[in-house]
């Protein structure tokens, strides 16, 4: 019954254009589909991953969450009825549209689009990337994840975790209020960050080489206004990243290395030092931003507010069949 993967994102754009250089030639991703209707990228073997369509304004039009199948789309779709919620059967055409056998509808209390499908449609094409990288981790762990701004924790969670059965990976109170939630071994594919707003802060895609998301950055400082922040690795699921701005408002977080949690295993943790191992500074900043931002650097260093690096075995290896090019290099050697 329960959700496996966060299977594709939809946004809604008032110029899909800028998307189509900025996914291919920034993100790697592949330009499958471009009409008047929509722009369709693909990350993997997946028909779709990200669609872009045009719109009055720039966010997030519906996220695309997986389950194993038929029986267990019923099994979710009775259990968000039962709790009053609105469920409406997607039709073939809506199915046909996205790519899967099928699919329910319904909305967060935030009023996001949901649509919980089964049966997303792969292809024997090759995924060709826009830029050269080496691909995107995806298969079991999904497509990334996507990070939400909420007015209020409580309006969020209990949707979340407690009717949708998203498990907490960690979470943090003070100095904001966050929850980081996982359907798979990703440490998370939702987090939720309260702002006082509603709307979609970031989408994090993982690459399989820290080159890729090198030769990103690269290629993000060369425009203006691009980076948002500086490339840094995240203190809970160690992931190597930095955060780039969209045409869209929203951010992608650009990733190599997350660790894993086993969804058997796991308890929840309260994350109790910075967002940050190192880096991730917020760019663009004046220099008077920058001079506190230093100031503010010195004196966690001095607290000793971050903690060593923890290194787990197995962390940052590929799995055989993650990687094509990969698995061809090592098979050479
Ligand atoms: C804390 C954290 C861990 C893992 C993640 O994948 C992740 O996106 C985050 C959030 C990072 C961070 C934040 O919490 C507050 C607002 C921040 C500083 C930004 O503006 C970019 C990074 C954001
Ligand atoms: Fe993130």
């Amino acid at each position: 019954m329960s959700i496996q993967a966060l299977g594709y994102v939809g946004i809604e754009a008032r110029c899909p254009e800028d998307w189509a250089g900025y996914g291919t030639g920034f993100l790697g991703l592949q330009l499958a589909e471009r009409s008047a209707a929509q722009l369709v990228f693909r990350m993997d073997d997946r028909r779709q991953r990200l669609v872009v369509l045009p719109g009055a304004r720039d966010g997030a039009r519906f996220f695309g969450w997986e389950v194993a199948d038929a029986a267990a789309l019923e099994a979710l779709a009775a259990r968000l009825e039962a709790a009053g919620l609105p469920v409406a059967r997607g039709d073939a055409a809506l199915a046909a549209q996205r790519r899967v056998a099928g699919l329910v509808v319904t909305e967060d209390p935030l009023g996001n689009r949901l649509e919980l499908v089964h049966g997303a449609e792969s292809t024997p094409e090759p995924f060709r990337p826009g830029r050269c990288i080496s691909g995107f981790r995806t298969g079991a762990l999904g497509m990334g994840h996507a990070v939400l701004t909420v007015p209020r924790m409580a309006a969020a969670l209990p949707f979340y975790r407690d009717l949708l059965g998203f498990r907490v990976s960690d979470y943090v109170t003070n100095p904001f209020h966050a929850y980081f939630l996982h359907v798979n071994p990703r440490h998370h594919s939702l987090a939720l960050i309260e702002t006082g707003q509603a709307g979609l802060h970031h989408l994090m895609v993982e690459l399989f080489q820290l080159d890729d998301v090198g030769q990103g950055y690269d290629l993000a400082m060369l425009a203006e206004g691009r980076v948002a922040t500086s490339l840094g690795r995240h203190t809970n699921d160690l992931m190597t990243s930095f955060y780039a701005r969209t045409p869209g408002g929203f951010m992608i977080e650009y990733g190599w290395g997350g660790r894993q949690v086993d969804p058997a295993t796991w308890q929840p943790v309260e994350m109790r030092s910075g967002p940050s191992l190192w880096g991730h500074e917020r760019q663009w900043g004046s220099e008077a931003m920058r001079a506190e931002a230093r100031r503010l650097r010195l004196q966690a260093a001095a607290d000793g507010e971050r903690a060593p690096v923890q290194v787990l075995p197995g962390n940052h290896r590929l799995m055989p069949g993650e990687c094509p090019w990969w698995d061809q290099a090592r098979a050479a050697e």
